[in-house]
């Protein structure tokens, strides 16, 4: 039986998950904290939602998916119920595997995870990392639950907040550029629907050449700058504003975030 605790979005993407990948729903117990969610989460899912402490009680794997700032709440609740010989897979961005490990009693394996988003496409990016107490087997068996959903890496704990500002936050980053380029194409008098159409298209293009050609994307992308042209006029003005530095700073200000996440 796998718990997932605090049934948001991001553990509601991976409860779907789960099923698609060939859990049963009798597999999967959820919970919530306002009764109208569980009822969705029911009906939308057919899982069990319980309570905290009953939905610890009886899962050998817990998935902890409250935010940061409500993980030490629910870890005081469930730390009774959470015996040595269950798994607990946090997904909170900032929680590092000590945090939650000083919170429960006895020595808990405990592995973090940074997924993100895409998990609902099946095509996540997870990166995972064991606490103290957690073996090779308590890693396999993380890797085995969020395989079927996408990609699965794993990664030095040292390392978690410098991939939730890359892969965590990641897609949105990429939904951000195209709503900027949709509106550039709006400007030039596009309509949204169509200039939405192209973007898309390209962006999902350019993903597919990008993993599947094995290509730096800096060779891809001058194969697309002809010299003299179009291309190279927008590159141009991109390097004007600075978006190339404006990245690192965002995604550095994104990992510093992480890192004080677990503060509140
Ligand atoms: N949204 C995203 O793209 C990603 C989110 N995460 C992590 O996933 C976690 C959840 O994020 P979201 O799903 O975006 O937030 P969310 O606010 O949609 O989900 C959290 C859920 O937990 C529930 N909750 C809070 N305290 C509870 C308690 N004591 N018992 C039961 N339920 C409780 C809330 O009612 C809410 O439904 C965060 O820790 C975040 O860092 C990680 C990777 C990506
Ligand atoms: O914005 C956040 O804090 C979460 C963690 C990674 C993606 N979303």
């Amino acid at each position: 039986m796998i718990a997932i605790l605090g049934t948001g979005k991001m553990g509601e993407a991976l409860l779907s998950g789960l099923l698609r990948a060939g859990l049963r729903s009798e597999q999967i117990i959820a919970t919530a904290r306002r009764p109208d969610r569980a009822d969705a989460l029911r009906e939308r899912y057919g899982v069990a939602v319980a309570d905290n402490a009953e939905a610890a009680k009886g899962a050998e794997t817990l998935i902890l998916a409250v935010k940061p700032q409500d993980m030490q709440t629910l870890l005081a609740e469930i730390a009774p119920y959470v015996p040595a010989d269950r798994l607990v897979i946090s997904v909170a961005a900032g929680i590092t595997t000590g945090f939650v490990e000083s919170r429960l009693e006895g020595q808990v394996p405990v592995v973090r995870v940074m997924s993100n988003t895409p998990v609902l496409v099946d095509e996540a990016m997870s990166v995972i990392s064991a606490g103290s107490y957690a073996s090779e087997e308590h890693l396999k068996r993380t890797e085995a639950l969020l395989s079927p959903v996408g990609k699965v890496l794993r990664i030095p704990e040292s390392q978690q907040d410098a991939a939730t500002a890359l892969s965590g936050s990641g897609p949105a980053y990429f939904f951000y550029l195209v709503e900027a380029m949709v509106d550039a194409g709006i400007l030039l008098g596009m309509p949204r629907a169509a200039a939405l159409d192209m973007v898309t298209q390209s962006i999902v293009g350019a993903a597919i050449m990008l993993r599947d050609s094995g290509e730096h994307p800096v060779i891809l992308r001058e194969a697309v700058t002809s010299p003299g042209g179009t291309t190279i006029s927008a590159i141009a003005e991109l390097e004007r504003h600075r978006v190339r530095a404006a990245f690192l700073d965002a995604i550095e200000a994104a990992r510093d975030r992480s890192r004080r996440l677990a503060s509140g």
